[in-house]
């Protein structure tokens, strides 16, 4: 099928990429991704970051439960259930992939403490949650959140780059081809429900993409010790 971006015709979400551009390059070529791509990465940022993002994903699997319970309440397309779904059940492989990770490196899981921007981050996702938040405004928030890990280590697979070995298989795992498709498949669904949704839930999931892509700097920011 023809897609709306060939026919030249606007496409909610991209027109929103190129408003924000900065605040969306901040996010996907954070200094952190850049030193991890350039091969200069501080494996004590890595380990700080491993240990971070093991409890956010956790953090992840509720809102990821509430935007399939929504997606099955709100959407006219059974499909999405199913790519919600999808999401879930690589989640799960993920937990399985921190946890191996993280004993390869020698971090403790159970005794990271989670720093302030992550907790905010989580609260925000919690918030995210409510039954007052639409699905539209729920599944723009997802898309953006796996967007922004695909497009950062996606870059440091790319051509030219001198990603440690050791660290290509956390790359691959958000950079990979497979995950690039669910990304698209994410962001078709937002565009469509963007659609049709009033302006009044347009302009609300316009200030949560903003929100989400400052909380993915900040919590880059983590890795070097930055906010505690
Ligand atoms: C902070 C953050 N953002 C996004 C992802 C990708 N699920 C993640 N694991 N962590």
């Amino acid at each position: 099928m023809e897609r709306k971006e060939d026919r030249g015709v606007a496409v909610i979400t991209d027109t929103w990429l190129r408003k924000h551009r900065l605040i969306y390059t901040g996010a996907t070529r954070h200094p952190f991704i850049l030193a991890i791509r350039g091969g200069s990465v501080d494996i004590s940022c890595f380990k700080r970051w491993l240990g971070q993002d093991y409890i956010f994903v956790r953090a992840f699997v509720p809102f990821l439960a509430s935007v399939l319970l929504k997606a099955w309440k709100e959407s006219d397309d059974s499909s999405d259930v199913d790519v919600i779904l999808g999401g879930l059940a690589a989640l799960n492989d993920e937990i399985a992939w921190f946890k191996k990770e993280a004993s390869k490196w020698g971090v403790a899981l159970d005794s990271v403490v989670p720093q302030k921007s992550n907790l905010d981050y989580c609260r925000f996702l919690e918030s995210l949650m409510s039954s007052d938040v639409s699905y539209t405004e729920a599944v723009t928030a997802f898309w953006v959140i796996e967007a922004v890990y695909q497009e950062s280590f996606a870059h440091c697979l790319e051509d030219g780059s001198k990603t440690p070995e050791e660290l290509k298989e956390t790359c691959q795992r958000w950079g990979n081809d497979g995950f690039g498709q669910y990304c698209c498949a994410l962001k078709s669904i937002a565009n469509r429900q963007l659609e049709k949704a009033s302006d009044d839930v347009v302009a609300k999931a316009e200030a949560i993409l903003l929100s989400v892509l400052e909380y993915e700097v900040d919590f880059w920011n983590m890795s070097h010790g930055g906010a505690v």
